[in-house]
């Protein structure tokens, strides 16, 4: 069973911006979900309308099997953390912990105890007394994150926490955050338009594109297997080559590969460790550039018409500017009309 089940939502914001379009998703309880888009997608307008903070214009939020949707953010079972984390300035660390336990009049030593406990978890041991303007960014979001737990919440939502952070903290706090979130089984709702973010943290990445589910599974999945170019292209770095399938091959100029789908424009798309390729004068394609990284060479394509491929290479040094190659692909997936048609069924 699910503990946040959404079905349907949709938000129209007045002037007519259609935010989310019939968004549904089930969250099962302690699974780390993210909701991942391009900006504008939608992603943020979800998350407030689980925590609240947005009224549906259509749908059903519930959580743990009673509906929610029209309940306000302090009366559900959500805590959320935003962008910008908006402590209290002028309380102490402790103080800005304490409040939403204070409300709820909970004993004071209850609350000491909860409160020390959660600055621990967070890594923060010791700083209750600190005003928090005297805490770098990174502890900020820490105490932010900590604010949203002590309430013991069911759903914790986080709206791209830590976007405001530099890159080295950034992929320390996802992996703190991630190591709390397992540690406490908590439900989590996670929103970005990091790719890595999402690959590295998520049990399930749902991708958005213009208010709706684009494609949603595990991580890998979406990665390997993904179910429109949209997908392919957001997640990773993938080639896509236009061309047309004829008696079984798919072609491009002088390109062809053998793929077992009916006739019809089609678009080719193969990631560029998938992209073998093979000294040939003269072949499909053009080596612009070689890259040598040590462990693999990344080799820049151009096709005829001026297409451009990447190729993850074991070998650099067998590659050079200007040289005539032919191309083999290992692994590879055709769409037509925005759905994919064919995928190879080896992976790369
Ligand atoms: N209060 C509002 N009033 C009017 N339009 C809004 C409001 N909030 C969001 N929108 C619009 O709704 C759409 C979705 O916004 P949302 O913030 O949910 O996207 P997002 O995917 O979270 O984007 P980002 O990654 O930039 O935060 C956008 O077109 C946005 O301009």
């Amino acid at each position: 069973m699910s503990l946040l089940s959404i079905r349907g939502i949709s938000k129209v914001f007045p002037g007519g911006t259609v935010a989310v379009d019939d968004f549904s998703l089930d969250v099962a309880s302690g699974e780390l979900v993210c909701l991942l888009g391009p900006s504008g997608s939608g992603k943020s307008t979800v998350l407030r309308m689980i925590g609240g903070f947005e009224r549906p214009t259509a749908g059903v939020v519930s959580i743990d099997d009673e509906e929610v949707t029209h309940v306000p953010p302090n009366r559900r079972p959500t805590g959320m953390v935003f962008q910008s984390h908006a402590l209290w300035t002028h309380m102490n660390v402790y103080k800005n912990l304490a409040f939403g336990l204070r409300l709820r009049g909970l004993p004071a030593n209850e609350i000491r105890d909860k409160v020390e406990a959660v600055l621990e978890l967070v890594g923060l041991a010791g700083y209750g007394r600190r005003m928090t303007n005297q805490l770098s960014g990174g502890q900020q979001q820490r105490v932010a994150l900590a604010r949203s737990l002590v309430l013991e919440p069911k759903i914790l939502l986080l709206d791209e926490p830590f976007a405001s952070l530099d890159q080295h903290l950034r992929e320390r706090l996802r992996e703190e955050v991630r190591d709390i979130q397992q540690r406490l089984k908590i439900t989590t709702l996670f929103v970005t338009h990091g790719q890595d973010e999402a690959l590295s943290m998520a049990d399930r990445i749902v991708v958005m594109r213009n208010g709706r589910t684009e494609q949603a599974d595990r991580p890998e999945v979406i990665y390997r297997d993904p179910q429109t170019p949209f997908v392919a292209g957001f997640i990773g770095t993938m080639n896509f080559v236009e061309g047309v399938v004829e008696k079984g091959r798919f072609m491009h100029d002088n390109l062809s590969v053998p793929v077992p789908v009916s006739d019809g424009r089609a678009t080719l798309a193969i990631r560029p460790e998938a992209l073998g390729l093979i000294a040939c004068d003269p072949g499909p394609a053009t080596v612009h550039r070689v890259t040598d990284f040590g462990t693999h060479g990344l080799v820049d394509l151009q096709l005829a018409d001026g297409t451009r491929l990447k190729a993850m290479v074991p070998e650099p040094d067998h590659f050079g500017a200007g040289q005539s190659v032919d191309l083999r692909p290992r692994a590879f997936a055709l769409f037509r009309d925005d759905r994919q048609l064919y995928r190879t069924s080896a992976d790369a």
